[in-house]
């Protein structure tokens, strides 16, 4: 089951074993508008099962799947695979690229779309959170997959066939600006579900299916 940690809003294997929901996730306290769709943002740095995770998600929920890496200009690519790191000025069109794609999947019918991007800055997710700014029956989330520099080096060197190589975990960790979940804290990011992905991906795929399920529980609630 899933269990927020009441002191920094972060879901985990360490977590106790009965859910014990944030109270700023608590459904009472958050009054919705109706008629939800969804943009689930699966976030954290290179390795950390960004793709992984969400496929695992959007074949659950029968969503459109987007993999943001698809989406970098070739010139991106071409960086990340010579080991340079992309700088903020590379990465804004393709944050609004990723924002667009995810609108334009909703506008098909679908009821949520599914996006892996690293969004490893506070401003960065910014620009994803604008897809809520002009409709209003948009909701974006982020789920921040949590791991430390050391295991996601274990785990990009053993991937094959990937432009992105494990020197680059370093640069990607400078950039990190690991989302904020402690409500208490004035740059509380409230959108984002922190996950602890240090178990097997069978373990962080369960806490990820109950972290989206207990959003949609809570937007259902809010609907009744
Ligand atoms: N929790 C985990 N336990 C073990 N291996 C993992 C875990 N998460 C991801 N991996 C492996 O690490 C590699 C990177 O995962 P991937 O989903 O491609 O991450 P990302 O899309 O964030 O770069 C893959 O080979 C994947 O199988
Ligand atoms: O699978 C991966 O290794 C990552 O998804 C990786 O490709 C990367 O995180 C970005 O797409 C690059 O862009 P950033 O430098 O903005 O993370």
């Amino acid at each position: 089951m899933l269990s927020y940690d009441q002191a920094n809003g972060h879901v985990g294997p360490s977590a106790p074993p009965t859910s014990t929901m944030n109270p700023s996730l608590q459904a009472e306290q958050v009054p919705l508008p109706p008629h939800h769709r969804h943009i689930w943002i699966i976030t954290g740095p290179a390795g950390c099962g960004k793709s992984t995770v969400a496929k695992y998600i959007a074949d659950t929920f029968s969503l459109p799947y987007i993999e943001g890496d698809e989406f970098h200009p070739q010139a991106n690519i071409e960086k990340m695979a010579n080991g340079i790191a992309l700088t903020d000025a590379d990465r804004w069109d393709w944050l609004i690229l990723l924002r667009q794609q995810s609108l334009n999947a909703l506008s098909t019918g679908a009821p949520g779309v599914v996006l892996t991007c690293s969004a490893l800055k506070r401003k960065y997710r910014d620009v994803i959170r604008i897809a809520s700014y002009n409709d209003h029956d948009v909701l974006v989330h982020f789920v921040y997959l949590k791991a430390t520099e050391e295991t996601l080096l274990v785990r990009v060197k053993a991937r094959q066939g990937h432009y992105m190589k494990d020197s680059m975990v370093r640069s990607q960790f400078a950039s990190l600006e690991p989302p904020v979940v402690d409500p208490n804290d004035p740059l509380y990011e409230k959108d984002v579900l922190s996950v602890d992905v240090s178990g097997s991906m069978a373990e962080v795929q369960q806490l990820v299916l109950a972290a989206v399920n207990e959003v949609m529980a809570r937007d259902a609630y809010a609907e009744s």
